[in-house]
This record gives C-alpha cells, sequence and structure tokens, in this order.
C-alpha cells in the first residue's frame, strides 16, 4: 500500500482515538435547562420530555443537591407561570415574587458555585404567546419590546443572575440590555449571552408543552430566523457582537452545525453556545427506545458533533445523565 493511503494507523487504541478531538466534552462545558413553576410544591413530570419535570420553588434543594454533589457547574432557568394572570406585556415575567427570582435567589444561597443563567422572554407571561409586545395588527413591536425585555433581564441580574439570555429575537435587544446593566453599575458584573441565531425550528414543541408558551396565533416565523438562512445567522451573529454580547449561541444545535461553524469563525474570541433543544432531546430518547441506538453512544455523538463544529458550551436536558456518564 502507499504511505499516503494509510491512516488507520494513527487510532487504533482507545487513548489515540481520543487524541482526534480538538476538544472534548467535560462538565464545565454543560449548562442544564431546568422548568421553575410558580406551584411551590410542585415536582411534575413533562410527557413530551422523558425524565425531565418542572419544579416548584420548595422542591429546588432536593433536586438539585444530587447534581451539584455530581458536578454540575451551571443551569438556565425559565419560568413556568401556571396561576398569575398574563397580559400584553408579560407583567409577570420580573415579578420579584414570581419563580425565576426567586430561584434565583435561593440557588445562590443554597449552592454559591453554580452559575446561574437565566432564559430572558415574554412568552411565558404574555396573554398571546409571543415573544414581545404587538402592534394591535398582531406584529412585533421591536422598540418597546427591547426595552421590556431589557427591564425583564436588569430584575434577574439584579436578583444575583451571572448571566442573562434573551431569547426573543427582537432587533435591538443586546444593545438594549448591555445599556441597562451597564447604566445600573451591573455591566462589569452580568453576562450578556445572546440567542444569536435562533431558528424557527419545528423542535421547540415539548419545550412549549413544558413551558406553557406555544402563541395563542400566528408563529414565530417573523422575529425566529428562517431555517434556510445562513447568511441572515452569519449577519445576526456579527450583529449582536457589535451590540455587546458576550457569549454568542447557536439555536438548535443538530441540523444547525453549519452556523456553528461560522459563528466560530465570525466570533473566535467569544465562548460559543449551542442549544441542544427539547425536539432534539425528544427525538434522542424516542430513536434509543426504538431500538436505533443506544443512548449513551448517541448522547455522546450529538455532543461530539457540536464540539467539533466549534462550540465550547452546551445547553442541554442530558446534562445529569453526562455527570453521570462522564464519570464512568
Ligand atoms: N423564547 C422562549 C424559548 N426559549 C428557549 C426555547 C426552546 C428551548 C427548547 O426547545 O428546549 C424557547 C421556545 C421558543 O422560542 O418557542
Ligand atoms: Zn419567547
Ligand atoms: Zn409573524
Amino acid at each position: 500500500m502507499d504511505i499516503s493511503s494509510v491512516l488507520q494507523g494513527g487510532y487504533q487504541h482507545p487513548l489515540s482515538r481520543k487524541w482526534q478531538a480538538k476538544r472534548t466534552l467535560t462538565k464545565e462545558m454543560l449548562m442544564y435547562p431546568i422548568f421553575i413553576t410558580d406551584d411551590p410544591d410542585a415536582h411534575v413530570d413533562i410527557p413530551s420530555l422523558p425524565g425531565q419535570s418542572r419544579w416548584g420553588i420548595n422542591k429546588l434543594e432536593g433536586f438539585l443537591a444530587p447534581l451539584v454533589k455530581k458536578g454540575l457547574k451551571s443551569v438556565i432557568l425559565f419560568g413556568v407561570p401556571l396561576t398569575c394572570p398574563k397580559d400584553g406585556k408579560g407583567t409577570p415575567a420580573d415579578d420579584p415574587e414570581g419563580p425565576v427570582i426567586l430561584a434565583i435567589k435561593l440557588i445562590r444561597k443554597l449552592f454559591p458555585s453554580v452559575y446561574i443563567a437565566t432564559d430572558v422572554c415574554l412568552c411565558e407571561y404574555t396573554s398571546h404567546g409571543h415573544c414581545g409586545i404587538l402592534h394591535d395588527d398582531g406584529t412585533i413591536n421591536s422598540v418597546p419590546s427591547a426595552d421590556r425585555i431589557a427591564e425583564v433581564a436588569l430584575s434577574y441580574a439584579k436578583a444575583g443572575a451571572h448571566c442573562v439570555a434573551p431569547s426573543d429575537m427582537m432587533d435591538g435587544r443586546i444593545k438594549t440590555i448591555k445599556r441597562a446593566l451597564i447604566d445600573n453599575g451591573l455591566g462589569n458584573k452580568v453576562t450578556l449571552m445572546s440567542y444569536s441565531a435562533k431558528f424557527a425550528s419545528s423542535l421547540y414543541g415539548p419545550f412549549r408543552d413544558a413551558a406553557g408558551s406555544a402563541p395563542s396565533f400566528g408563529d414565530r416565523k417573523c422575529y425566529q430566523l428562517p431555517p434556510n438562512a445562513k447568511g441572515l445567522a452569519r449577519r445576526a451573529i456579527q450583529r449582536d457582537v457589535g451590540e455587546g454580547a458576550d457569549i454568542i449561541m447557536v439555536k438548535p444545535a443538530m441540523p444547525y452545525l453549519d452556523i456553528i461553524a461560522d459563528a466560530a469563525e465570525l466570533a473566535p474570541d467569544y465562548p460559543l453556545a449551542a442549544y441542544q433543544v427539547s425536539g432534539e432531546y425528544a427525538m434522542i430518547v424516542a430513536g434509543a427506545r426504538a431500538g436505533v441506538y443506544d443512548l449513551k453512544t448517541m448522547a455522546f455523538e450529538s455532543t461530539e458533533g457540536i464540539l467539533r463544529a466549534g462550540c465550547t458550551l452546551i445547553l442541554t436536558y442530558f446534562t445529569p445523565q453526562f455527570l453521570d456518564w462522564l464519570d464512568e
């Protein structure tokens, strides 16, 4: 055989196979999305997200303590208001007695080592279920939307969140939030992680089920990006870098690995996150249950793709399982 034909000598050993990776999954790279609801004693399983639940504030310690012991480093919080009245501007989002603000304070106190990010969006809190404030004709009204989202982000930052992560995809929200953080003395203290390239995906179904955030009319196609849009995604990433984002995120992950690679090229000096969303998680679990593959092997393969494309941080519902698997 010709010298230039032989590759296999380089990866015969399990260890030499590990060396092929530019980056290998560690516990530090995992951020765990959790759903906090306003029934303080809730522990309600989410049927479309097997293994995940909505948690009440009184159940958080019992839920998180074993995970922190296993090496959980960071969480991202999603509020699920079930009892409070929703309105046009998402008033319950920054209710000081609401589940997110209570959870930030509690986790800071109970688990000081845990890094707390908060998703910032209005859709869980608006009567219409859209992510911003609407004009009378049902279209997004960008300026008040960005202002309101910045107000909510600021309230989470003041409550002690280490990171605020707007997922609404409204124009101008990154600079509006950054300005609000700076003007309130939090610019140097709080990380702004932008869901920069967030696509209008079919893969958010289980999440909307879990969070009760499906729009009551229409869809999100006029603010989340069209799945075919590489150029718009690249522009969104560059815009958010210019507006003061500290971390760039691509979402979902698996169908958008090219966008992750683009982000790694466009923003090489930034941490890069991917959100392996609810539908990706549900799909991987369902495939394993159908006997298509082994769950653990496939879960690792999915993250290897994300890391290979350029990420340094993965938001994933598999976090608790990875904490076990990474110890094996
Ligand atoms: N804007 C809210 C939000 N933040 C994160 C997700 C999706 C997360 C997931 O599917 O796991 C969504 C849903 C949506 O945009 O409809
Ligand atoms: Zn939203
Ligand atoms: Zn629209």
